[in-house]
């Protein structure tokens, strides 16, 4: 099933050369935290280029159930008349934040230190996800939370009334954890110190700093440690969401395994806690260049301009790049079908517990594809075919995952028999324009399975 309604079996059969451009949309990390903090600051904050895809829409449901008024202007210009810091009112009904893991956790940290319940939920794939994960550091703010076993929505999160600041090393390498201590942190008094072990995106601290907060980075025996003063007044903020590289990895890659392609990508967000794919692909001897080098809204941006690579070759992707790609491994996985020799990625555990098993669903779908993959509890191997090498010829199950979905339709395009996902559904959740743009670039894809 998908997310929202029957599912939607498409099928994706080898294509001509993929050409032009690919305007896709606004970044979902910067997109949830842009609605969030314009919630909790005092006043208006304008927004351009967010992203208006189904895990962000949930949000942007979600502060207006906390008392934002949230305003939908025109396409991706939206605009926030937040209530402030421990502002929140109290829902007076169920939070369903729907396929989206950031929206659910940073939402969470946002409202436990207010003196509000909430209830949340959320589809079938949510409601198998860890929450434990931010409800235990949760509760040393004195949040207290009631789950089903395991930690597991649907749950209620009764908000500190009176919160106290936290020291917390974050166990697994998480953003949305980071993000939810500190959001959490914002309305306690004092200090809140947040430590990470390997630096995950840090789309969070750069919008908190922008939004006025006091916050600084210091090295700490365990990690680099982000240290943020409660109780500020956040000031409204006009933010241009940056194009999304997690989305831009899909035409890049398919680009560079459909022959004679060449798409350029243009304004794609690069941060360095997001760009570990493109230095993968440059590794592996993809023809992937940046053009036009700028920096927009604090964050840097580059056109991306990929072509036709048959030359490419498996590489081991070094573990500490994990958390800069963390949601690049299932399109990663496809491409190293399409290079020679094996790709080898290590340190990627966590991709288990995503919208879907991650690891399982790509070794699954890439091996009735035909290839060989090998795979443990924190690793995978994918054994490279060659360009065009990959028979194809599969029916994939996305198990309500957009990544996974987006992932095997980019292989149906190179591959030498039609590749179908059971549900591309879920693709809205993260790139509504997902077969609109493919398409436009010569892609082709069917309703239905082949
Ligand atoms: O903070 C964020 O916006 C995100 C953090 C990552 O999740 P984890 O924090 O679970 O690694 C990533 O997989 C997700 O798509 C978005
Ligand atoms: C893991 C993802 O999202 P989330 O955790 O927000 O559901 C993703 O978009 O790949």
């Amino acid at each position: 099933m998908s997310a929202h309604g029957d599912p939607i079996p498409m099928t994706a059969r080898r294509s001509g050369p993929l050409r032009g451009e690919a305007v896709v949309p606004g970044d979902k990390s910067i997109s949830h935290r842009a609605l969030i903090l314009g919630a909790l600051a005092v006043g208006q904050t304008r927004i351009s280029g967010l992203l208006e895809g189904q895990d962000v829409l949930d949000t942007a449901k979600a502060m207006r159930a906390f008392g934002a008024e949230v305003t939908h202007e025109a396409p991706g210009d939206w605009t926030v008349q937040g209530v402030g810091v421990g502002g929140f009112a109290e829902p007076a009904d169920v939070i369903d934040c729907g396929n989206s893991g950031t929206g659910v956790r940073l939402i969470m940290g946002a409202m436990a230190t207010s003196p509000v319940s909430a209830t949340f939920t959320g589809d079938a794939s949510l409601r198998k996800r860890p929450m434990g994960r931010v409800t235990d550091p949760l509760a040393l703010f004195g949040t207290r939370a009631f789950g089903r076993q395991g930690g597991r929505l649907p749950m209620t999160l009764i908000g500190a009334a009176d919160p106290v600041p936290v020291r917390y090393v974050v166990p697994v390498p998480s953003a949305q954890v980071k993000s939810a201590v500190l959001l959490a942190g914002l309305n306690a008094p004092g200090e809140t110190v947040v430590i990470e072990r390997e630096a995950t995106r840090d789309h969070t601290e750069r919008m908190l700093a922008g939004f006025g907060a006091t916050l600084r980075i210091e090295e700490a025996p365990e990690g680099r440690a982000i240290v943020l003063t409660g109780q500020p007044e956040l000031v409204p903020q006009t933010i241009a969401v940056p194009r999304d590289p997690s989305s831009a990895a899909f035409p890049v890659a398919a680009a560079l395994i459909v022959e004679d392609s060449d798409v350029l990508v243009p304004g794609i967000g690069l941060n360095p806690t997001r760009a570990g794919l493109f230095t993968t692909l440059r590794e592996m001897g993809a023809d992937l260049t940046y053009e036009n080098e700028r920096e927009e809204g604090g964050e840097p941006v580059a056109d991306l301009r990929a072509r036709f690579s048959p030359a490419m070759t498996g590489i081991e992707v070094p573990p500490e790049r994990a958390p800069s790609m963390i949601d690049e491994y299932p399109i990663l996985a496809v491409v190293a079908a399409f290079a020679s020799g094996p790709t080898m990625m290590r340190g990627i555990g966590e991709l288990r517990v995503k919208e879907s098993d991650r690891i399982a669903a790509m070794a699954a779908g890439l091996r009735a594809c035909g290839a060989e993959v090998e795979e443990g509890e924190d690793w995978m191997i994918v054994h490279g075919l060659g360009a065009g090498g990959l028979p194809g010829g599969a029916v994939c199950a996305p198990h309500l995952d957009h990544r996974i979905a987006m992932s095997f339709l980019c292989a149906g395009l190179a591959a030498q028999k039609p590749v179908s996902v059971d549900d591309a559904g879920p693709i809205a959740t993260s790139f509504p324009i997902f077969e609109g743009l493919m398409t436009a670039l010569g892609a082709e894809f069917d309703r239905g399975d082949a």
